[in-house]
């Protein structure tokens, strides 16, 4: 898929944003730089790069929590100028009231947009269904287990019918079957729906299991070093699709051009004296080339076919 100018408005767009922040001892450190990168209406684009690079960063850019120093972050076509609600956020941490039943938690999205409680709370109610917790209605966040309340989450934001829906690390602190059902869960509804998503992770394997297309970051100060096609049948299992016979070569193709960047961000954390060997190679094991890292950036690589334009 060509990626510039003559296609529909894209839902998400950065347009060679540099964010500079102010560190405590009086400097200036460049989170990302020059950086550009669209995700169309409907598709699922996952963000990975070394630690630090930058991949939250880019995600506040585009929710409006932080403003570019240069450049320009756009959503349809508009300039992002603060926190625009059919922009949905999923993080890390959950962002639950402790004190509030489940079924509270969910509706108070609706509520809060101006639902009245009654119609809020029956469409809470559908939602908890949808994410298979019927019968949790009444717990506290504290009663459910990690997965739960990650569906929670799940219901807390879908529930908006985000026509963007940002994700940073979601799933990283669950075990790796839980992630797994909350990852088929998530495709499952993002079918139902189908906002453009940005998705940051660590994990290569989620990336490319979940995602459209991989935008592999730069070390920091990130900018856009490839981006890669996905073109895996959907809808997908995430345990199946592993399995399918492009996912290795993908991967490793993948992890080529993110290798360079993720041994650069150790080398740098290590100082000069970096170990043999650096951070390790996760996920398949690789027959490892080294070195043919590719482009620069806004070419679409469709990972594959193997083509680099
Ligand atoms: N508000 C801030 N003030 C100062 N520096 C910041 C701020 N936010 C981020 N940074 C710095 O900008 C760089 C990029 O941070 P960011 O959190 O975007 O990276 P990341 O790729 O998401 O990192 P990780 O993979 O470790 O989560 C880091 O060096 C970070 O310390």
């Amino acid at each position: 898929m060509n990626e510039t100018a003559t296609g529909p408005v894209p839902a998400i767009e950065l347009r060679a944003t540099t964010k500079r922040f102010r560190t405590p001892s009086g400097g200036v450190h460049t989170a990302i730089r020059d950086l550009s990168m669209t995700v169309a209406p409907g598709e699922f684009c996952a963000v990975v790069g070394p630690t630090g690079c930058g991949k939250s960063t880019t995600l506040s850019l585009v929710s409006g929590l932080e403003r570019p120093g240069s450049g320009q972050a756009l959503i349809h076509g508009e300039p992002v100028t603060g926190i625009d609600r059919r922009v949905g956020f999923m993080f890390q941490t959950d962002a639950v009231f402790p004190w509030k039943s489940v079924l509270d938690n969910v509706a108070a999205g609706p509520q809060f947009r101006g639902t009245a409680r009654k119609d809020a709370v029956e469409s809470a109610r559908d939602w908890l269904r949808r994410v298979g917790l019927a019968g949790f209605e009444d717990r506290l966040p504290h009663q459910l287990s990690g997965g739960m309340r990650k569906r929670v989450a799940l219901a807390q934001t879908l529930i908006n019918e985000p026509e963007i829906l940002l994700m940073d690390e979601p799933f990283s602190a669950l075990d790796v079957q839980t992630r797994q059902i909350v990852q088929d869960e998530l495709l499952a509804l993002w079918e139902l729906t189908r906002p453009a998503v940005v998705f940051v992770t660590h994990d290569l394997e989620e990336a490319i299991a979940l995602a459209d297309k991989v935008v592999v970051l730069t070390v920091g100060p990130g900018t856009v070093k490839d981006a890669f096609r996905i073109d895996l049948p959907r809808p997908r299992k995430v345990q199946e699709v592993r399995f399918h016979p492009h996912f290795v070569a993908v991967y490793e193709r993948i992890w080529r051009s993110l290798r360079d960047e993720v041994q650069l961000a150790y080398e740098r954390t290590a100082g000069t004296t970096a170990a043999p060997g650096g951070p390790g190679e996760p996920g398949p094991p690789a027959d490892t080339r080294t070195g043919d890292a590719v482009g620069t950036g806004q070419n679409l690589t469709d990972a594959t076919k193997g083509h680099h334009h």
